[in-house]
């Protein structure tokens, strides 16, 4: 949908074709949206539409085989599709380190940023993108990502990812190293150079893993403890593909925003996944959607807590007993946000509908089965448009 008005082809081609992003375009130091930025009015999250006093359950998860945790978990992603886990195990350092890696990505000068840039990256597992689908959207979203597919295969290009540290080049000699290899040379180093350690700690794409890493055993929990609320007593191999076959982990980046009022960060849409593990900082701007139409309820940033939300696949999946609830995003005026999403997607191949287990006593199917790489085709050809996606698989 390209822009009719000359100004707005002029920043699509800068922020867009030139791969500046929308962080390049503010660090030329705009005072003023630009309108290829700004929302028509009644697309703008407007303070009456935020309800002051609601929030998604918190949940302790320090011990998962609790009845009452598992309770939880399966109320929140019925009622509510949103909650934040506390106590989860994943240490407060992972979590901040990878906080840091987004912030000193998107620091570096545009031209090491732009190696990144899609079309340009070394490989299709890792790639810089702005907004969502800029081809299809009319008014673009105030955000910048580096994406990581990170499915064991997809870890075999991690030599490929952005290491773009000097010192760590210097240390290793061939940043080209091989992933096992360098951990090998990681955990030998540890034991006796801090100074090695501190190297390696600005390497961003080691941070991804390491929290991808350390996420898993919370995926896992909680996807068990969502399939026995469904009746499915155990996670063979068949299933875990078509559950966590091919994450994807986001360092979002939401610059600064001269009037973030008229702009949407991300627009209201559901994730396609089966489940999303997100990581905030202390800016806040998250907005979930309230039963009650068109209301919004912030999701209050808690020092060292994981927002979990149900996606798609798993709403088709329970054949609507889990809502994978619409979200939006508002950047901030004066900081500069980051978030890291952990899309937990089925692998690409993987055939998903109703569960039997959930229909085993004769209850109607709502969705078709769907191969997941076609789903996400869909959600990929069109703009960010709230539950509408779902559409795809609907009866
Ligand atoms: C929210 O819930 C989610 C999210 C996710 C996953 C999140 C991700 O971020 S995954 C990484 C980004 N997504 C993808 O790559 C999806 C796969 N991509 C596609 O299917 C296609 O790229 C397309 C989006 C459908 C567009 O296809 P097409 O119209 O054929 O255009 P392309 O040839 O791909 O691109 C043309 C040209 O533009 C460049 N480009 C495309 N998108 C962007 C962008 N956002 N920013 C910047 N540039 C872009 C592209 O590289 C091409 O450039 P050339 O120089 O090569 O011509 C998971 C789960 C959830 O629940
Ligand atoms: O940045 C956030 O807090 C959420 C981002 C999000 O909803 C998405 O990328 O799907
Ligand atoms: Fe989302």
């Amino acid at each position: 949908m390209a822009p009719t008005n000359p100004n707005s082809e002029k920043i699509l081609d800068f922020v867009v074709y030139k791969g500046n992003g929308i962080k390049g375009l503010v660090d030329t130091g705009i005072e003023t949206v630009p309108d290829l930025y700004i929302l028509p009015i009644e697309e703008r999250l407007l303070p009456n539409n935020i309800l002051p006093y609601d929030s998604i359950p918190v949940i302790d998860v320090s011990n998962w085989d609790d009845p009452k945790v598992k309770e939880s978990i399966c109320d929140a992603a019925g009622k509510w599709g949103f909650f934040q886990i506390i106590n989860h195990g994943v240490p407060l350092h992972v979590l901040d380190a990878v906080k840091e890696a987004a912030h000193r990505f998107f620091g570096l000068p545009y031209e090491e940023r732009n190696k990144y840039w899609a079309g340009n990256s070394p490989t299709d597992t890792v790639t810089l993108k702005t907004s969502f689908v800029p081809q299809a959207e009319a008014v673009l979203e105030w955000k910048d990502y580096l994406s990581f597919r990170c499915s064991p295969r997809d870890l075999e290009s991690f030599p490929l990812w952005p290491p773009v540290c000097r010192r760590f080049a210097d240390v290793m000699g061939d940043t080209t190293v091989d992933y096992r290899k360098y951990r090998l040379k990681k955990n030998l180093e540890l034991q006796n150079s801090t100074h090695i350690y501190n190297c390696l700690m600005t390497v961003y794409r080691d941070e991804v893993v390491e929290y991808m890493e350390n996420a898993k055993s919370v995926i896992r929990k909680l996807l068990e403890v969502l399939l026995e609320g469904l009746k499915v007593k155990q996670i063979d191999k068949a299933r875990e593909y078509t559950l966590m076959g091919s994450p994807i982990v986001n360092l979002m980046y939401y610059p600064h925003c001269p009037n973030p009022d008229f702009t949407a960060g991300v627009r209201p849409h559901s994730d396609i996944s089966t489940l999303t593990v997100l990581l905030q900082d202390d800016n806040g701007g998250l907005y979930v959607r309230a039963t009650e139409n068109d209301s919004w309820i912030h999701v209050l940033p808690i020092n060292g807590a994981l927002v979990i939300n149900i996606g798609d696949i798993l709403q088709i999946m329970s054949n609507d007993r889990y809502k994978s609830i619409e979200h939006r995003v508002v950047a901030k005026r004066s900081k500069d946000r980051v978030s890291v999403p952990i899309f937990v997607n089925p692998g690409p191949d993987a055939v998903f509908g109703p569960l039997p287990e959930v229909l085993e006593s004769g209850e109607q199917p709502l969705y078709k089965e769907v191969v997941f790489s076609d789903y996400f085709k869909y959600f990929f050809s069109k703009k960010h448009d709230g539950k509408k996606s779902m559409d795809f698989a609907r009866i």
